[in-house]
């Protein structure tokens, strides 16, 4: 199985899902966030503030070329798509898919988060603007759920008709 790799927006549910539809499909499963802080040795927040947000756009972009790009589910940083190099290597590899979820929710599901820099919950209108900024780059996506007010069970049923309807029309 080619790789499968999970975007969208902070807060949309690419880690909690992607770890589920790897279970599910009895694969790996590697969140770029946390594989960065892994190789960094230090958290996104502490990467942010003590390097600036190019050097973690940086090592975002080397790291993804580091993961399999097979028998994976690959859950991203929000920001993943904002390099066309990233969108470009996601495409060339694997098959792309959007979590979609309206920005009311999102505010809702973060509003006591403090481990995502770029989600600032004192500054709603920058947020959103982040948010429309990014979504014709989200929407380039192969499939893109909708997930807002569905529980992650029927997100993951979802996706998992979708890569068997792609096979059935022999299409990896
Ligand atoms: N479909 C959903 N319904 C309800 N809560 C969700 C759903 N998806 C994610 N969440 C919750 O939203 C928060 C953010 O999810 P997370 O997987 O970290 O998102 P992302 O990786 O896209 O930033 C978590 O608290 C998670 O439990
Ligand atoms: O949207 C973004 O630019 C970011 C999203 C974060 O991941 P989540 O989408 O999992 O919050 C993380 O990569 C970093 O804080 C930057
Ligand atoms: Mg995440």
């Amino acid at each position: 199985m080619k790789a499968i790799y999970i975007t969208g927006f902070m807060g949309a549910g690419k880690t909690s899902i992607g770890d589920k539809l790897a279970e599910a499909l009895n694969v790996q499963v590697i969140d770029t966030d946390h594989y960065i802080e892994q190789k960094v040795g230090e958290k996104i927040a502490a990467i942010f503030s003590k390097h600036g947000e190019q050097k973690f756009r940086a090592y975002e972009q080397e790291f993804l070329k580091e993961l399999p790009t097979t028998d994976i589910v690959v859950t991203t940083g929000g920001g993943i798509i904002t390099q066309a190099e990233n969108r470009n290597w996601m495409k060339q590899h694997g098959k792309i898919i959007y979590l979609h979820c309206e920005i009311e929710l999102i505010f809702e599901r973060l509003k006591d988060d403090t481990t995502r820099p770029l989600f600032d919950v004192q500054q709603r209108e920058k947020t959103i603007q982040l948010f429309h900024e990014r979504l014709p780059l989200y929407r380039e996506a192969d499939f893109i759920v909708d997930t807002t007010f569905k529980n992650i069970d029927q997100i993951i049923h979802e996706i998992i008709e979708w890569l068997d309807f792609k096979k059935g029309g022999n299409n990896d």
